[in-house]
C-alpha cells in the first residue's frame, strides 16, 4: 500500500464525514498523488485546453464523491473530455505517468465509485453528450457517454420509442453501463447487460477498440468472448466508455399503474412470486414496506395507508391489459391484500413513481442530518421471502431503523439505513446487520450486488462470492487491460 494511501485511510477512520469535507481543502493544493506534478498538469491542459482542467477545490470535491455515504476523496485534478481522442490522449499520459484516472459519469452512484482513494486524475465526460444515431427502425441507438438517460428519452419522444431502463437518478448512459445499473423496469425490459449492443472503450494505453467490432449493432451475435459485457460492470476499472450502442423499445400502446397493500411483507412478496410464477409480464413490481410508504406520504405528499405495497405497473394493449390486471388482483386477494389503487392518468402516474424514485431522500428526511448508508442484494426470486424476513429480524434484533424497498420482481431489494456519520455505533451495526444480509442473500444463491455494484464498499464481498479462483482470473484480466493499474484503483479489489 502506498504511503498517500495510509494516510488517506488513516485520516478519514479518525474524522466524521462532514470534517472530512471542510479538512480536505486543507490539503487541496498538495497533490496527494505525487505524480501529479505542476508538468503532468500542463501536459493535461495541452491536450483538452487550459479551461477544461481545474484544481480548484470546489471543482475537485464535487469530483470527489458519489451519493452514498462514502466520505469525499478528491482527486488531485479534474479534466473534461470532449472527445475520444481526448481522452486516449488522457488515457495515455496516466498510463505513462503512473497517475490513477477515475472515469466520472454524473456522480450519482452508490458504492463510492467514483472516490479519488489514491489521488490522481478524474476525468468528466458530461460534455461528450452528442446522441450519435437512432435507427428506429432497427430500436437502436447510438450516444457519446454524457448524454443522461433522461436526455436521450425527451429525444426520443416523437418516434414511439424509448430506453426503459431506469434508476430512478439521472444517469449519464455510459456511467449505467459501467454499473450494470437497471432499477424498476428492469423486470420486463432487463438491466443494461441485456441493452448493449456494443460499447467503444478506450484502454488504459489510449488504445480505442469496439467491443462488438466497429459499426456492430445486432440483437444476437456468436463472434468470439463478450467483451462489450466484459466492459458492463467494469466500474471505471478496465478502460473509459465512450460511446454505447443501446437497444431501444417500443413505448407500450396502454399503461396502467395501481398500489395495494397488504397485512405483512409476507404476504406481498408471496404474492409477487405467485404473479411472475404466473407468467404475467409486469413491467414494475416494487415493494415498500410500512416505512417507506410513511416517507414517501411525507415527503413527497402522497396518502398511502401505512402498509407494506407493492406499486406495480403493466404495459401492453387495452384488451390484454384487463385480463392481467384481473389475474393481479385476484392473487392479491387471495394473499390478503388490499383493493387496487390506481393511477392511470399520466399525471398522476408520473406522481406515483417519481415518489418511488425519490425514497431515497425520502427516507434521509425521516432523519434530518444523515447520510444513506444503502444495501443491494439479490436472489432467486423463490428465496426472497426468507431471506427479507430473516433480515427484518436482524434489525429488529439490533434496534435500528431500516426501510426496505425492492425491485421484488427480480428478487433485488435495498435497505435504507439513515446514519449520523458521526454516530459510530449505529453504523457499526448496520455494517454488522448489511455484512449478515449479504451472506444470507448468498448462502441462498444469491449476489451481494444486484445493481449498486463493488466500489469500495463490497470489495470484501466479492471474494466470497465468486471464491478465489474466480476472483484470481478477474485480477488476470485487470492485468492484462490495465498492467499499470492506473485504471480507477481501489474500486471493485483491494
Ligand atoms: C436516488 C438514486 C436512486 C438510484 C441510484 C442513484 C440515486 C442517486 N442508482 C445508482 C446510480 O444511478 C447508478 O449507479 C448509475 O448507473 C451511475 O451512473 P453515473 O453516470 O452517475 O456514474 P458515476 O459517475 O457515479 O460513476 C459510477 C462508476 O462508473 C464509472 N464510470 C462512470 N462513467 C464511466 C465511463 N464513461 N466509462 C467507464 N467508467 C465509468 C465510475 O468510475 C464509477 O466507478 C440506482 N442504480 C440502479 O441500478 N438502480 C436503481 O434503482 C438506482 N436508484
Ligand atoms: O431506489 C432505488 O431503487 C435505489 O436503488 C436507491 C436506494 C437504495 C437504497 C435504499 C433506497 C433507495
Ligand atoms: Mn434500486
Amino acid at each position: 500500500m502506498s504511503c498517500h494511501h495510509l494516510m488517506r485511510r488513516a485520516f478519514y477512520s479518525k474524522h466524521t464525514f462532514s470534517q472530512v469535507k471542510q479538512l480536505s481543502r486543507c490539503w487541496s493544493s498538495a497533490a496527494i498523488s505525487p505524480k501529479v506534478t505542476p508538468g503532468f498538469v500542463a501536459e493535461v491542459k495541452n491536450i483538452v485546453g487550459g479551461s477544461n482542467v481545474s484544481t480548484a477545490d470546489a471543482v475537485r470535491d464535487q469530483h470527489g464523491h458519489d451519493e452514498s455515504y462514502h466520505g469525499v476523496e478528491p482527486p488531485d485534478v479534474v479534466a473534461f473530455a470532449e472527445s475520444v481522442d481526448h481522452v486516449s490522449q488522457v488515457a495515455k499520459l496516466c498510463n505513462d505517468n503512473g497517475v490513477p484516472l477515475i472515469p466520472f459519469g454524473s456522480g450519482t452512484g452508490l458504492e463510492g465509485g467514483i472516490n479519488a482513494s489514491r489521488g490522481g486524475l478524474c476525468l468528466d465526460v458530461t460534455k461528450m453528450n452528442n446522441i450519435l444515431a437512432v435507427n428506429a427502425e432497427d430500436f437502436d441507438c447510438q450516444v457519446e457517454c454524457g448524454v443522461t438517460r433522461v436526455t436521450l428519452n425527451n429525444y426520443l419522444r416523437d418516434t414511439g420509442l424509448w430506453f426503459p431502463i431506469d434508476p430512478g437518478a439521472d444517469a449519464s448512459l455510459c456511467g449505467m453501463c459501467a454499473t450494470s445499473a437497471s432499477g424498476t423496469n428492469a423486470v420486463r425490459y432487463g438491466t443494461m447487460r441485456e441493452n448493449t449492443l456494443n460499447l467503444e472503450v478506450v484502454l488504459a494505453d489510449g488504445r480505442v477498440i469496439n467491443t462488438a467490432g466497429e459499426g456492430r449493432r445486432t440483437k444476437k451475435t456468436s463472434a468470439g468472448y463478450n467483451l462489450t459485457n466484459l466492459f458492463v460492470g467494469s466500474e471505471g476499472t478496465l478502460g473509459i466508455i465512450t460511446k454505447a450502442s443501446l437497444r431501444l423499445s417500443g413505448i407500450p400502446e396502454a399503461t396502467i399503474s395501481a398500489t395495494c397493500h397488504f397485512p405483512d411483507v409476507q404476504s406481498a412478496v408471496d404474492t409477487t412470486v405467485q404473479v411472475l410464477q404466473c407468467g404475467i409480464p409486469m413491467a414494475r413490481i416494487e415493494f415498500l414496506d410500512e416505512v417507506s410508504i410513511d416517507a414517501c406520504n411525507k415527503y413527497s405528499h402522497l396518502d398511502l395507508t401505512v402498509a407494506p405495497s407493492l406499486f406495480l405497473e403493466f404495459h401492453g394493449f387495452e384488451a390484454g391489459l384487463q385480463e392481467q390486471t384481473k389475474t393481479v388482483e385476484e392473487l392479491v386477494k387471495m394473499n390478503n391484500g388490499s383493493e387496487f389503487r390506481w393511477a392511470t392518468d399520466v399525471d398522476e402516474r408520473n406522481h406515483l413513481w417519481k415518489a418511488r424514485h425519490d425514497i431515497l431522500y425520502a427516507c434521509m428526511a425521516l432523519r434530518p442530518g444523515s447520510k444513506p448508508y444503502s444495501t443491494d442484494v439479490c436472489v432467486p426470486i423463490s428465496n426472497l421471502p426468507e431471506v427479507i424476513v430473516r433480515t427484518k429480524e436482524m434489525i429488529k434484533e439490533a434496534g435500528i431503523i431500516g426501510p426496505i424497498v425492492g425491485h421484488v420482481g427480480d428478487g433485488n431489494f435495498h435497505i435504507f439505513y439513515p446514519v449520523h456519520p458521526d454516530d459510530h455505533e449505529t453504523l457499526k451495526k448496520i455494517k454488522d446487520v448489511s455484512y449478515e444480509m449479504a451472506l444470507i442473500a448468498m448462502e441462498l444463491n444469491g449476489t451481494c450486488t444486484g445493481e449498486h455494484g463493488i466500489g469500495i464498499g463490497k470489495r470484501d464481498l466479492l471474494v466470497k462470492e465468486i471464491g478465489e479462483e474466480g476472483l484470481n482470473v478477474m485480477k488476470q484480466i485487470k492485468a492484462c487491460l490495465d498492467p499499470n493499474g492506473i485504471m480507477n484503483p481501489g474500486k471493485v479489489f483491494f
